[in-house]
């Protein structure tokens, strides 16, 4: 079993006992209460490259990051350092994330905010929304193309932006069949955990024009976001540098203004 199979696993079974303790009707309750969602796509498009900034306490790979004792404060920082929008690990068993932790962070920034999870059915969609996201993860690695399909058509007929995620050439192809129009290129390979910074380059091309293109995993700081703006992207997915980091807002603050450097504007739509 595959790595990405054992967190889905686990995913589903903690899943289960949510959905034991709080039923579909009263999430959509709650949603229907709350505010609107934010516009993901106004905040990713626009001058210069857009940094998503994340919330990470472990991960399967590294073990244990960083204790954020309070999210929400981190977020603020990167708010302040000029993210455009803040990512949160939501997933308990090798992401130490919550919920709770999407609340705090949705309650203290203006920003929008992705919920980043293993989303497996339309109902951690509604606990997006119901805990404050405006945007949703969904990876097309763990998901069949019906699956896929309808679960970008949920999230958007809900608020949420899906931000559908590829490893490699024939998972661009599912994403856009299925009518991604965020795609997040993974570094990471979920079955081996390994980064390969090579993966973008590779994969971006097979993006279309006028899709939102994120590179994710891997960046170390403003070097590793040139090279990924050079390769296309619109926009970087930064944690770990970010969250073992002495002074995450500074840190923020130097992506953003490398992000924004006149010279990488030269071959970006
Ligand atoms: O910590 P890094 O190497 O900066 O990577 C962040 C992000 O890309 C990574 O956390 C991630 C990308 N896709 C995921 C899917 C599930 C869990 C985590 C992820």
């Amino acid at each position: 079993m595959s790595v990405l199979d054992e967190i889905i696993d686990g995913v589903r079974a903690d899943l289960a006992e949510r959905q034991a303790r709080v039923s579909l009707d009263e999430l959509k309750e709650r949603v229907a209460k709350g505010p609107q969602a934010k516009d993901a796509f106004a905040a990713l498009r626009g001058e210069g490259v857009k940094v998503i900034c994340e919330v990470k306490r472990s991960s399967p790979s590294k073990g244990a990051l960083a204790a954020i004792a309070d999210p929400a404060g981190l977020a603020a920082d990167y708010e302040a350092g000029g993210a455009a929008v803040i990512s949160v690990l939501t997933e308990q068993r090798r992401f130490g994330g919550s919920l709770q932790d999407l609340e705090a962070v949705r309650a203290r920034v203006d920003i929008p905010v992705l919920r980043k999870d293993f989303v497996v059915t339309s109902y951690q969609l509604w606990e997006a929304r119901a805990y404050g996201a405006d945007l949703v993860l969904l990876i097309v690695a763990a998901l069949d193309q019906q699956a896929l399909v309808s679960l970008i058509e949920r999230a958007e007929s809900i608020g949420l932006a899906p931000l559908v995620e590829v490893h490699d050439e024939d998972e661009v192809e599912r994403a856009v069949d299925a009518g991604a129009r965020i795609i997040g290129v993974n570094a990471r390979n979920l079955r081996t955990l390994e980064v390969d910074r090579s993966t973008f380059e590779r994969v971006a091309p097979e993006i279309p024009a006028g899709i939102v293109t994120i590179a994710e995993s891997g960046i170390r700081g403003p070097h590793d976001l040139i090279a990924y703006a050079n390769a296309g992207a619109d926009a970087v997915l930064v944690g770990e540098s970010l969250v073992t980091g002495r002074d995450p807002k500074a840190a923020v603050a130097d992506l953003v203004a490398a992000g924004a450097h006149p010279a990488l504007r030269q071959g970006r739509d």
